[in-house]
């Protein structure tokens, strides 16, 4: 996608045709910094600090990370060790361990001194598909908006609510859940994205506000509270959404909030769909809510707020008596009956095992 006119993605491989570039999301939408990544373990930082986030990025640097590892040392030790640091730094997206398993897979039977070159093309590969995914899913989820269209007066536009960062800036490019929102744009198709803000890292007014804002999209942050009294009013066409895992049973996992917004939906008849690249299936798992393991993260990103002050400066304050204890879940599980539908690289699927089996019978007898 385009920034100030110039084409990015959120992962790269630099010009030196070894090191890695990535957008530091940490800065946004106050910075733009573009950070390099050197070493295996400079990846697991990245996500693990989420300098990159986003369930498909992660699974894409996670790649990049293990091409750097077999860069420096291309031994089974190496390979075995790498994968481990990678796994360990967040625990709930599972492209992060489908990433590093398909790395595995490509690099174990060969000799060491094949593996740096082979672990750079299939990192390099991971990253195109999934771009490719990503348009795919915009073209079956243009086909729900475009339909939504058709219904509304000249000039009315398809009001979309979201929720956290499930744009480009997540994935290598397009996004999951704003792809079809982009393709709409492109298209003349008139479009406004209600962001939720995503607290508490803000995910949703920081990065999904940015990135829509520099695609011309029109759009409003809402507080997260929000989206209930909008669905009620007729406010919102529908809902898409990004998740980190969706079980086999079609459960969907996804950033802290989500349930709540799919509950709201589903009281108020709005239909609440979930875009995502098949790597997010889990297919070992039967049961989302109980099965998929949700991250907590540190009380500071709720205690504190960090935001640019009138002359300039970034600064981070506290905004929580000291004192107050604090829990900070990053994710939950929306459980598949409150799923209208899955918009899926190979079309729009229920949330249920056997439409994610007969969608993808590769991956489900894994
Ligand atoms: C296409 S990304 C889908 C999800 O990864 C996204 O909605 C989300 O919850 C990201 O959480 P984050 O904690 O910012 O990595």
């Amino acid at each position: 996608m385009k920034v100030d006119g110039r084409h990015f993605r959120s992962i790269w491989l630099e010009p030196d045709g070894w090191s890695v570039g990535a957008i530091d999301q940490r800065r946004l939408p106050h910075e733009f910094i573009i950070a390099k990544i050197t070493t295996a373990e400079e990846a697991g930082e990245a996500i693990s600090s989420m300098l990159v986030r986003g369930a498909p990025l992660i699974g894409a640097t996670a790649a990049y990370g293990m091409a750097l590892a077999m860069r420096g040392d291309s031994s089974d030790a190496s390979l075995d060790r790498a994968g481990k640091m990678l796994a360990a730094t967040r625990p709930t997206a599972i492209n992060l361990k489908w990433a590093i398993d398909e790395m595995q897979r490509a690099l174990a039977p060969l000799a060491a001194s094949a593996r740096a070159e082979a672990a750079y093309g299939r990192a390099r590969e991971i990253a195109d598909e999934d771009v490719e995914i990503n348009r795919e899913i915009g073209r079956h989820g243009l086909d729900l908006i475009e339909k939504i269209a058709a219904t509304k007066k000249p000039g009315e536009p398809v009001n979309v609510l979201t929720h956290c960062n499930a744009g480009w800036l997540a994935t290598v490019d397009w996004g999951t859940a704003t792809s079809p929102i982009y393709q709409a744009h492109d298209r003349g198709i008139a479009v406004h994205v209600w962001v939720d803000e995503t607290r508490p890292r803000n995910q949703g007014a920081s990065l999904t506000a940015w990135e829509l804002g520099h695609h011309g999209v029109p759009h409003t942050v809402i507080p997260d509270n929000t989206g209930g009294h909008l669905m009620q009013h007729r406010m919102v066409d529908l809902a898409i959404v990004g998740t980190d895992r969706v079980a086999a049973n079609g459960d969907v996992c996804n950033k802290i909030g989500t349930y709540l917004k799919a509950l709201a939906a589903h009281d108020n008849d709005v239909p609440f769909y979930v875009a995502l690249p098949s790597p997010t299936i889990d297919f070992s798992i039967d049961d989302g809510v109980r099965q998929i393991p949700i991250e907590q993260r540190a009380a500071s990103e709720v205690t504190h707020l960090t935001g640019r002050t009138a002359d300039g400066r970034i600064e981070t304050v506290r905004v929580v008596p000291d004192g107050s204890s604090v829990a900070n879940f990053g994710f939950d599980v929306t459980p598949a009956r409150l799923v209208t539908g899955l918009i899926t690289e190979r079309g729009v699927l229920g949330a249920d095992r056997a439409a994610l089996a007969s969608a993808f019978p590769e991956r489900s007898g894994r």
